[in-house]
C-alpha cells in the first residue's frame, strides 16, 4: 500500500509578538494562511519496524533530525506501533525560508503515519502531537486560515482570505528562527495586527487584508538582511497591492488581486532574486 500527501507552505499575513514567557518562547498571536506550493510525501509500509526518510534534496538530513521522521517516530512510539514506515519527501518548498517547509512535513506525516498504521486518531489529536515537533506544525495539520497564539500552537480556523495572486521570492540566504526570536524587543508596545486580519477575514475584504498585513518579525529580518527589504520595494513598485515577510523571513510575498498583473511582479522579482513562485491561496484543506 502507497499513499502520497501534500504539504502545503504558509504565509503569515500577520505576526504579532505579546511577550517572552518563562520557557523563552514567545506569545505570539499570528494570522497564516497555506498557499499552492507544497512538497510530496508517499509513505509505504515497512515490515522490520524501521522509520526511514528519503528526500529528493540531497542537503538535508534525513535521520531523527528530519521533522517528518520525528513525526512519524512519536506516534510509533506513543502507540507502540511494531511497523514501521518509509517516508520519501519530494522537496519543493524553499528551506529556512519562513514558509515551514519541515513543519508541513511533520504535519503530513502525522497524519501519514496514522493512516498508514490505521490508528484512527482525529486532527485534534494530531495537533496535540504536533506541538511536541515544532510551534507551527499544528497549524499545518489543520491546514487552511487560521489565528494560532499561545507560541503558535493554538488554533482557530477562519475563512479563506478573497481570492487573489501571491508572489513568493526567497533571496539565496538561510534565516535561523530562534536567532531572529531571540533578538525581537518583546517588551515593546506595539498595536496588534492579528485583530484587524481577523476581522478583514470575516468580511471577506481583500482591501482591510492589505492595509492590515504586518510582521513584527521584520524589525529584527529587514535591518540584517538589506536585501530583504529591496524585494519588498521592488514587489510594492512593480505593482503589488501589499507586500510582507513571511515567519522570520527571509521570503517576502506579494499578494495581487488582478490577474493581468501578475506577470509584470513576477517578471520584475525573477530578474532581482533565483527562487519566485506565483502561487495561489488554498482556499480549504486539498
Ligand atoms: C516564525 C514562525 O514560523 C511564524 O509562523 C513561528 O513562530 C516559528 O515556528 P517554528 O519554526 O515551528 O518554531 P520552533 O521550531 O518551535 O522554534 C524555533 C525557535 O524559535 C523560537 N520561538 C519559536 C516560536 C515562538 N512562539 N517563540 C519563540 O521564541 C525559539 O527560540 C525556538 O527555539
Ligand atoms: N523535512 C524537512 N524539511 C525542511 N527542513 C527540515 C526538515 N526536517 C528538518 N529540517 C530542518 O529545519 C530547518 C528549518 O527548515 P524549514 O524549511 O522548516 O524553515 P522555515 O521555513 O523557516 O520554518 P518556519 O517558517 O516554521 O520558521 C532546516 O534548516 C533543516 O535543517
Amino acid at each position: 500500500m502507497k499513499r502520497s500527501i501534500k504539504a502545503p507552505a504558509k504565509i503569515n499575513l500577520s505576526l504579532d509578538v505579546l511577550h517572552k514567557r518563562e520557557d523563552g518562547f514567545h506569545e505570539v498571536e499570528m494570522v497564516m494562511a497555506q498557499v499552492d506550493l507544497a512538497d510530496r510525501l508517499d509513505f509505504t509500509l515497512r515490515t522490520d519496524g524501521k522509520i526511514t526518510v528519503e528526500m529528493s534534496e540531497g542537503f538535508l538530513p534525513v535521520d531523527h533530525r528530519n521533522f517528518a521522521y520525528q513525526a512519524a517516530r512519536l506516534l510509533q512510539k506513543k502507540y507502540k506501533v511494531k511497523s514501521g514506515l518509509h517516508i520519501y519527501i519530494h522537496k519543493y518548498i524553499p528551506v529556512a525560508a519562513g514558509l515551514a517547509g519541515g513543519s508541513s512535513d511533520a504535519a503530513a506525516a502525522l497524519k501519514g503515519a496514522n493512516e498508514m498504521w490505521g490508528l484512527g486518531l482525529s486532527i485534534e489529536e494530531l495537533a496535540v502531537y504536533a506541538a511536541e515537533i515544532g510551534s507551527d506544525v499544528a497549524f499545518c495539520v489543520y491546514g487552511g486560515t487560521a489565528l494560532a497564539t499561545g507560541r503558535g500552537e493554538k488554533i482557530r480556523l477562519l475563512p479563506a482570505p478573497p481570492p487573489c495572486w501571491v508572489i513568493l521570492a526567497k533571496p539565496p540566504i538561510g534565516v535561523s528562527t530562534g536567532d531572529i526570536y531571540k533578538k525581537v524587543d518583546a517588551g515593546k508596545k506595539r498595536k496588534p495586527a492579528s485583530p484587524a486580519i481577523v476581522k478583514a477575514l470575516e468580511a471577506g475584504s481583500f482591501t482591510d487584508v492589505c492595509a492590515n498585513l504586518n510582521n513584527v518579525l521584520e524589525e529584527v529580518t529587514l535591518p540584517m538582511y538589506p536585501e530583504v527589504t529591496r524585494i519588498k520595494e521592488r514587489m510594492l513598485d512593480s505593482g503589488a497591492d501589499a507586500a510582507l515577510m513571511s515567519g522570520s523571513g527571509p521570503t517576502v510575498f506579494g499578494l495581487i488581486e488582478k490577474e493581468a498583473k501578475v506577470h509584470r511582479v513576477y517578471n520584475a522579482l525573477r530578474g532581482f532574486c533565483d527562487q519566485v513562485y506565483a502561487v495561489r491561496m488554498i482556499r480549504h484543506e486539498e
